[in-house]
This record gives structure tokens, C-alpha cells and sequence, in this order.
């Protein structure tokens, strides 16, 4: 064992290169697991397959094996081989995952504390429990997806072990073990990060990557496949942790027996494949079940709460997933009545199974526990293998029928398609007015009251990867959110006033006595519940053009006439009868103006979800009181930045939008409204827009945020609006030329979206694809009359030597911003020399990620703290109040400003 344990996981080198000018690269997962070699333990006769064998001991003195408990030749081949695949210095096999758990706990002493999930496998909550009684160990239940949940549980000296999973069985929640393990090591450098991996196998997630000392697997799951072993595994990097594992694994006997051994090393050569297939599937089971409107929880899906984390740390969703059906009785009914998916505990094998965790896998646990645990009775677990999917699918659509879980539903064509029944949506419905009536959530349908809160919002800017102008003429575009926002603050006023304030365009402000100012005579006011009409109401756009504006000298930037008209029509549209709330607005942002960045829409979208706030149309969920009194500094709550995704209700984000696309009407004429829907909902989306004789709508797309891309703004200003006109004007006398322009891009498009779904796809073949696009639809973007020569001067400066990049328009064009695709391989040294490049030709570079968050709302937790900004409070006694949120908004530089509006507390996004 010790000679396996010794050899650098990187046995199986890259070959030298056979010429100077042929390059050979490392090899990739799935050809390290299928070569098993150990230079250093040749076959005398030259097996081609590692012989079994299938000895106790081993004859003669001084020979590298005597004992199979101690070491066997069969078992250092397979943890050779284990250690390779898992960029491991040290790997152990037992006889099963539990063993590894025990081995590793026996690391423990009586009194040392133990921080673990709230979410575990069964039998981990058995032993640690065992632990507990019978070893004097002090466990810690927490919610590890929450990182900072286990910081006041960290006790130097004390805690000697977290205890991680990740994904966690069965609810699929994601803890952050970079984040926590870096924790760890700062403040009780002495405890073991230890981590279950066997939801992932070491093909998904290496967590030693992440800082994790000890890393256990069930060898019985992915890593074997077709449960017809039983083995654990254990690695590590630290050369003191293996050599007391050796020692426990020597002195407790529970090492690997050899024929197992040869069993797990035969499995492991299919690893790589056979999870591509179950990880594809299992994508398509959970999507299915989403689409049917079942809560699903898969990493893999765009609504899950872990998904960022998860694809930082893993390389896909895994081929585990559980839904909820509301009723313990259905879900016990689904799962009899499947034929194809077998009811069993475990998973990870070619065949799919299908399991009630309470009833099965953790009815160890008892039901006390698990309630206070969050796990539900009617969860079902889906462990998908790799029959042909839609097999897969339809016997659980047959099971699902069969228990009543979902039904036959008319099409308005006359088709059909299968709903989710109603038996239990009454259940759904019941605790979504309850929810409302407990916390005001949901759209209001009362009467106003006044409004004395501040409303700070914020909403992100987007790029368009491919289909820009297309997507005006119902072609699908693929755009996602940009890590730069737009801010809207409001501040209550209680004079009949109301102020708009644009620090960004010259630093516009205008008040309006609301009574006098606005020509309310022009107005047919959206009511609540009702949707604005899809053109929009020129009579009013006119009539606040001629008469609210303010004098032409002070409005002769035609930025801020349009953003001051779009806020002024949706500021009186949504107002009725007297409910005409006074107060001041306030917008900044972080993005460039008119360069293609989606600034429109984003302030959009700030306006629309102030003013639907502000007129009470909608409403949020409000935290209770914090504990202890607000600072400036200290908000005296969690600040749970970016972890209040998902905590905008849907029916909020829907209405926003539809407001903010009026808003980007009035702004862009002729919006295909790609814009405002990355930057309500964010991420990324694949928009076609409804209307072209196809079906319109959006779809979330995954797989951008590990892609990294340079955005360069030309600094050459463009008007979105003549943009689009200029596109319809040849579209109109030259159809001959634009038809096939755009059909063209929405082949781009398919392609490209399929390609960024396709979880099956080299990397590689990724990164070549989308480049050969982007030249691509930058050629039809061209063809279209949207380009500048400075945009083709960023192309040729990112397209030359030594770098080599794709570069296209992105936006309206015209000038605006350049979207380069930057390759994993591309050097940071090379990204400086091209930084800098572009910075000496005039150009702003700025290198992101795409995908973040969609619309955000400070929750209202600190109005005391921060005082409203009303002008009459301010003049009485300026110097004696804190400084006004509004106050401290303006002051920030643009730098500073998205880390200083983070940091005033809980942010809830869509
Ligand atoms: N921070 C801001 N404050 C006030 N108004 C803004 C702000 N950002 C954008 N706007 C409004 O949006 C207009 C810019 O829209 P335009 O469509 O030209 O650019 P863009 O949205 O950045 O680019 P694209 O639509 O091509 O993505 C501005 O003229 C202004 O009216
Ligand atoms: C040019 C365009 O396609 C994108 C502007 O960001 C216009 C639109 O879709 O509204």
C-alpha cells in the first residue's frame, strides 16, 4: 500500500512531444480512467486486465506485500488508479462508504466537536449520532448552504472536524466548501474539512481543489456503477492524515478485499461516460417535471438556489434530483407504480431508481428530526442510470397519470399536454393567500396608504451574444446579464412634489408640483390588474413632451428627454384617482450610457419596480425588526447579499417587466424587450420574441457563467432608437439582402444554444463554436448596417497576433460596445498586453462573467437608520440627522457604487 500511496498521482504522464511541431495535451478524465497503468507495479506477464489476487498472504520475508489486510496487489493498482483520477497524493479503499466514514471519524478523540449538515445521508446521521453517545463527540447540525451559519460554531481547539456534503442527499443543496474550508483554515486552522463526494465521483467535483483535507466516496455508487460491489473511498493530499488513515484502515481490517478491488477499477474505466449520459438524462427527467410544475430540486436547473456555487465548484449537476408532489399518499403511489425506474435505496448505477428518502434511504432518521430538518414526507428521489431518456420519461409520465399526479389538459390547437392535477394545487393556492396575507406579498388589489419608505432598487445591464436586431423581427437572441446595474432610489416627500434626479446625463434634476405640472387631462390610467395596451398612448407622450418637460435649455440632451418622458408616462399611466405619491427618484449607474450595455432597459426596469412600489401595485415580503440597533455600518441583520435570489416573487418580476417594457418603448421605439427581460429575471436567456409566426417567450440557458469575455466600450456614442429604424428602413427596401441575414442569425443562434446546453460537448468544441459564431454573426450584424469602422478597428485589434480572439458588435451597434470571447487557455499575460492595447487607442476594456442576478430590491429593513430624504426634513435640521440613504447614494463614485449598495443589507433578486 505504501508504495501505491507514495507515487505521484501523475503516473500516467503527458508523452513527450513526438515533434517540435506537434503538441500533445494532458489527458482528459475519461482517458485517465480508462488506462489503468502503474509504472511502478508491472504485470510479470503483461495482463492487459489487473489481476485479481485472490490471496490472504504472501510468502517470503521482506516482500513488498505479506498481509492482504495490510496491502494487496490488486487493491495498490485500483488506489493507484483512484489517487491519478482524483489529482490525489493518497488514496484508501474499505469496504464501503460508511467504513470510510468510519475510519475517518476514528480520527476523532472524546470531546472534539464535529460541525455537519442538516441535510445528510441517512447512515452518516447514524454514526455521527453513535458518535455522539458512545464517543463523547459534540455534533452540530447546520444549514451548510449558508457559510456563514457554521462561523459562530467554529471553535479553536474544539471543533476538530466539518463534515461536509455537496450536493446533499436527497434536497440537492449546495454549501460552498471553498468558501467554508477557506473559513476553517482561518479560524480553526487545526480542524479537518472533510467531504462526501459520492453524489459527483471525482469525475464532477475534486474537493481537495477547494481546500477540503479528506474527501470520501461510496464506491458502491458512480465510481463502480452497476451495484454489484460494496467500497468506500478515501483521499488526501496531507501526508500525516494518510499515514494515520493507513494506519486505521491496517489495525480495523476493513480494506478492500481484492476481488472487489478488481470489481471497483473495472467500473471506474466507464466512469466519465456513464455519468455524461446519466447527467444528460437526469437534466431532461427535472426539466420535464418542472415544466409540469413540480417543485424539482437539480442543481442543474436555472431556478435553483445553489446553482451559481455548485457550477463554481463542480463541473456539472450530477444525475440525482427529488421533487415534491404535496401529498405523501401520491408520491407513495408514484413511485409503486413505475415500471422502468426500480424502487430502491442507493444510486449511482446504470439502472435508474426511484426511492421515498423517509420511508428508505433515511428512515433511520426519525421523523421528528426530519421535519425539523426540512426533509418532506412526499419527497422522491430520482437516481437516473442510462436507459434511452425518454423511456425514462415515459414511464414516469405513465406512473405520474397513474397516481394522479398530473392529467390531460386541452390546447387552444385542439391538442393536448399533460398538467399537474389539481388535487394538489388547492394546497399551493391555500399557502399562497396565506402568504400573502401574512406578508403583503403578490400584487395589491387595495387601497393605498401613504408611503413612507425608501425604495432602493437596482437592475443589470446585458450583452447579446448573438441576434441583435434580428430579435426585433422574431428571431431568437441569446443574451445575458452583465455584472454592471442601474440604481433607483426613492425617497418619500410629503409636499405634492415630485423630483427626478438623473446625476448621469449632466446631472438632470427637475421637480413638479404633481397637481399643476402634469397634464393629467391626457391620461387613461392603467388600472390595477389591468395591462397596458401594446402600443403606446401617444397622446400622452406628446402631451409630457410639450407640457411637463422642462425648458428647452435644460433638456437639450435628448438622453435625459428620453429617460425623463419614459418616467413621467409610466409615473401617470399607473396613477388613478387621488393615489398620486409624492416623492424624489433618483438613478446611477455603473454601466455606460447608450453604448449597447442594455442601460435603457435597466433603468427601465429601476423606474418600473419603483414606481409599481410606490403606487403599492406591488409588494414585497418585509423582515422582521433587527435584534440590536442599525449603524451606518451595520444594518443588524445577516447581510445575505446574492443569497436572496429567487426571493422576488414570480408574479412581481412579470409585472415589472411588462412595465419596463412600456418604459423601453418610449425610450427604443421598436424594443424586441430582450433587454428588459435579462434585466428583470437575469442570468442567461434564450428570447424570441412573440408575433413572427413561431412561439414567442424565454428560456434560461446554462452554461455561461464558467465562459469569460472581454466588453469594450468604443466610447463612440450611438442612438439605439435610429438603430433599429435604420434596420427596418433596409429591411424594407432591400429584403432581398436582410431576410437571409436573419435567417442566418437564428441558425447562429440554435447553434449556439445548443451548443451551451449541451453538457455532452467538449470544452474545447464549446470555445470553437461559439468563435467560429461570433465572426459569423458580426458578419451579418455588418450586412445589416450596424456597424462602425471603430468596432471593426477593436475587431482587428483582438482578431491580430498574438491574440487571436473573436470580437462582434454587441447591441444596437453603431458604435457602442465590442463583446470579445476570451478562451480558457488565453493568458493573463496576454489579457494585460490587450488591455492595455486597447486602453492606448482610446477604448474602455472592462473583462466579466455573464449571468448574475436579474432585478434586486433592498428589503425595507432600516428606515429608522437611514431617515427619509425629504427635502422639508433635510433643510430643518440637516446637521443633526445620519446622513440620508439618498444622501450617501449621490456621494458614491461609480466604482464604489456596487459594492456600497450591497453592502446596506438584505437584497432580495428574482
Ligand atoms: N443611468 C441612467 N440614467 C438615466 N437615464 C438612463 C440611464 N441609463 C440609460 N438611460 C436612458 O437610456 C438611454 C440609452 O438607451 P440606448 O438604448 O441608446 O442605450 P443602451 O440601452 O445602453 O444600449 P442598447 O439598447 O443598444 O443595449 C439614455 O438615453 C437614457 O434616456
Ligand atoms: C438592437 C436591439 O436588438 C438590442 C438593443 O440592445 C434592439 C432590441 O432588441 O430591442
Amino acid at each position: 500500500m505504501a508504495a501505491s500511496h507514495s507515487s505521484s498521482p501523475f503516473d500516467l504522464p503527458t508523452p513527450l512531444p513526438d515533434s517540435p511541431s506537434r503538441r500533445r495535451h494532458a489527458y482528459h478524465f475519461s482517458t485517465q480512467c480508462a488506462t489503468v497503468e502503474n509504472p511502478s507495479q508491472k504485470d510479470q506477464y503483461g495482463s492487459s486486465s489487473v489481476p485479481i489476487y485472490q490471496t490472504a498472504t504472501f510468502k517470503g520475508v521482506d516482500g513488498q506485500y505479506d498481509y492482504t489486510r495490510s496491502g494487496n496487489p490488486t487493491r495498490s493498482h485500483l488506489e493507484h488508479h483512484l489517487a491519478k483520477i482524483s489529482s490525489a497524493q493518497h488514496a484508501f479503499t474499505v469496504s464501503s462508504g460508511m467504513a470510510s466514514l468510519d475510519v475517518i471519524t476514528r480520527l476523532l478523540k472524546p470531546g472534539d466537536e464535529v460541525i455537519a449538515g442538516d441535510d445528510l445521508y441517512g447512515g452518516t446521521n447514524r454514526l455521527l449520532s453513535y458518535l455522539k453517545v458512545h464517543g463523547g463527540v459534540i455534533i452540530h447540525h447546520v444549514d451548510t448552504t449558508n457559510p456563514s451559519t457554521i462561523l459562530p460554531l467554529l471553535n479553536p481547539g474544539k471543533t476538530a472536524m466539518v463534515l461536509l456534503e455537496s450536493p446533499t442527499n436527497p434536497l440537492l443543496k449546495i454549501a460552498d466548501i471553498a468558501q467554508i474550508a477557506s473559513d476553517v483554515k482561518q479560524r480553526t486552522p487545526e480542524a479537518l474539512v472533510v467531504v462526501d463526494n459520492t453524489m459527483m465521483s471525482p469525475y464532477l467535483q475534486r474537493p481537495l481543489e477547494h481546500g477540503a483535507d479528506l474527501v470520501y466516496d461510496s464506491g458502491t455508487k458512480y465510481l463502480s456503477g452497476h451495484h454489484d460491489l460494496m467500497a468506500g473511498v478515501i483521499i488526501c493530499n496531507r501526508n500525516d492524515i494518510a499515514k494515520q488513515i493507513a494506519f486505521i484502515i491496517n489495525s480495523v481490517g476493513n480494506a478492500l478485499t481484492p476481488f472487489d478491488s478488481f470489481l471497483l477499477l473495472r467500473g471506474i474505466k466507464t466512469l466519465a461516460i456513464r455519468m455524461d449520459r446519466q447527467q444528460t438524462s437526469a437534466m431532461s427527467v427535472a426539466s420535464y417535471l418542472h415544466r409540469l410544475g413540480f417543485l424539482v430540486h437539480y442543481p442543474g436547473l436555472a431556478d435553483h438556489p445553489g446553482r451559481e456555487i455548485h457550477e463554481k465548484l463542480a463541473n456539472g449537476p450530477g444525475a440525482v434530483l427529488s421533487f415534491v408532489t404535496g401529498d405523501k399518499a401520491m408520491s407513495e403511489r408514484i413511485v409503486g407504480s413505475t415500471r422502468l425506474w426500480g424502487i430502491s435505496v442507493s444510486f449511482g448505477a446504470v439502472n435508474s431508481l426511484i426511492s421515498m428518502p423517509c420511508l428508505m434511504s433515511h428512515a433511520s432518521i426519525d421523523a421528528a428530526t426530519r421535519a425539523a430538518r426540512g426533509l418532506p414526507e412526499d419527497l422522491i428521489r430520482l437516481c437516473v442510470g442510462i436507459e434511452d431518456p425518454s423511456d425514462l420519461i415515459e414511464d414516469l409520465e405513465l406512473a405520474l397519470l397513474e397516481a394522479g399526479a398530473i392529467t390531460a389538459a386541452p390546447l387552444a390547437d385542439g391538442g393536448e399536454h399533460y398538467i399537474r392535477t389539481t388535487a394538489s394545487l388547492p394546497r399551493a393556492i391555500a399557502k399562497l393567500a396565506e402568504d400573502v396575507k401574512n406578508t403583503g406579498l403578490g400584487l395589491r388589489t387595495t387601497p393605498r396608504k401613504q408611503e413612507n419608505r425608501e425604495w432602493f432598487v437596482s437592475a443589470p445591464g446585458k450583452v447579446i451574444l448573438f441576434g441583435e436586431h434580428a430579435v426585433v423581427y422574431g428571431v431568437t437572441a441569446i443574451a445575458a446579464a452583465v455584472d454592471l446595474r442601474c440604481y433607483g432610489l426613492t425617497s418619500p416627500r410629503h409636499d405634492g412634489k415630485l423630483s427626478l434626479k438623473l446625476p448621469d446625463l449632466h446631472n438632470f434634476e427637475h421637480t413638479w408640483d404633481i397637481k399643476t405640472d402634469l397634464p393629467w387631462d391626457a391620461v387613461t390610467p392603467v388600472l390595477p390588474g389591468d395591462v397596458h395596451p401594446p402600443t403606446l398612448d401617444q397622446k400622452l407622450v406628446d402631451a409630457i413632451t410639450h407640457r411637463a418637460l422642462p425648458p428647452a435649455a435644460r433638456l437639450e440632451n435628448a438622453q435625459s428627454r428620453a429617460a425623463t418622458i419614459a418616467f413621467l408616462y409610466l409615473y401617470m399611466v399607473l396613477t388613478h384617482e387621488d393615489e398620486r405619491p409624492s416623492f424624489n427618484f433618483i438613478a446611477r449607474s455603473s454601466l455606460p450610457v447608450g453604448a449597447g450595455l442594455g442601460s435603457s432597459a435597466s433603468y427601465s426596469s429601476c423606474v418600473a419596480t419603483a414606481l409599481l412600489l410606490l403606487h403599492q401595485r406591488v409588494s414585497i415580503p418585509s423582515l422582521p425588526p433587527p435584534s440590536r440597533g442599525a449603524t451606518p455600518t451595520d444594518p443588524a441583520h445577516v447581510h445575505v447579499s446574492h443569497k436572496g435570489r429567487r426571493a422576488l416573487p414570480t408574479e412581481v418580476a412579470d409585472e415589472v417587466n411588462r412595465w419596463a417594457f412600456i418604459a423601453e418603448k418610449v425610450l427604443h421605439g421598436n424594443p424586441s424587450g430582450v433587454d428588459n427581460a435579462v434585466a428583470v429575471f437575469g442570468g442567461a436567456l434564450a428570447f424570441t420574441r412573440a408575433g413572427f409566426g413561431k412561439k414567442g417567450g424565454m428560456e434560461p440557458i446554462h452554461g455561461f457563467k464558467s465562459l469569460k469575455f472581454l466588453l469594450t466600450d468604443s466610447k463612440v456614442p450611438r442612438d439605439t432608437k435610429a438603430l433599429v429604424a435604420g434596420v427596418a428602413v433596409r429591411k424594407e427596401n432591400d429584403p432581398d439582402v436582410i431576410e437571409p441575414a436573419l435567417e442566418a442569425i437564428q441558425v447562429i443562434s440554435d447553434e449556439a444554444r445548443r451548443a451551451l446546453s449541451d453538457l455532452e460537448l467538449s470544452r474545447e468544441s464549446l470555445l470553437t463554436g461559439l468563435t467560429t459564431m461570433i465572426h459569423e454573426n458580426h458578419a451579418h450584424l455588418v450586412t445589416l448596417g450596424v456597424s462602425h469602422p471603430v468596432l471593426e478597428a477593436i475587431r482587428a485589434k483582438t482578431a491580430a497576433e498574438p491574440f487571436g480572439l473573436a470580437t462582434k458588435l454587441t447591441g444596437a451597434g453603431g458604435g457602442g460596445c465590442a463583446v470579445t470571447l476570451i478562451p480558457d487557455d488565453f493568458s493573463d499575460s496576454a489579457l494585460r498586453e490587450l488591455l492595455v492595447g486597447l486602453e492606448k487607442d482610446g477604448y474602455e476594456p472592462h473583462v466579466t462573467t455573464i449571468g448574475g442576478s436579474g432585478l434586486g430590491i433592498l428589503s425595507p429593513y432600516d428606515e429608522n437608520n437611514y431617515p427619509s430624504g425629504s427635502d422639508s426634513e433635510d433643510a430643518s435640521a440637516p446637521e443633526k440627522q445620519p446622513e440620508s440613504l439618498r444622501k450617501a447614494f449621490e456621494r458614491q463614485g461609480v466604482e464604489e457604487l456596487a459594492p456600497w449598495a450591497e453592502g446596506r443589507g438584505r437584497w432580495l433578486y428574482v
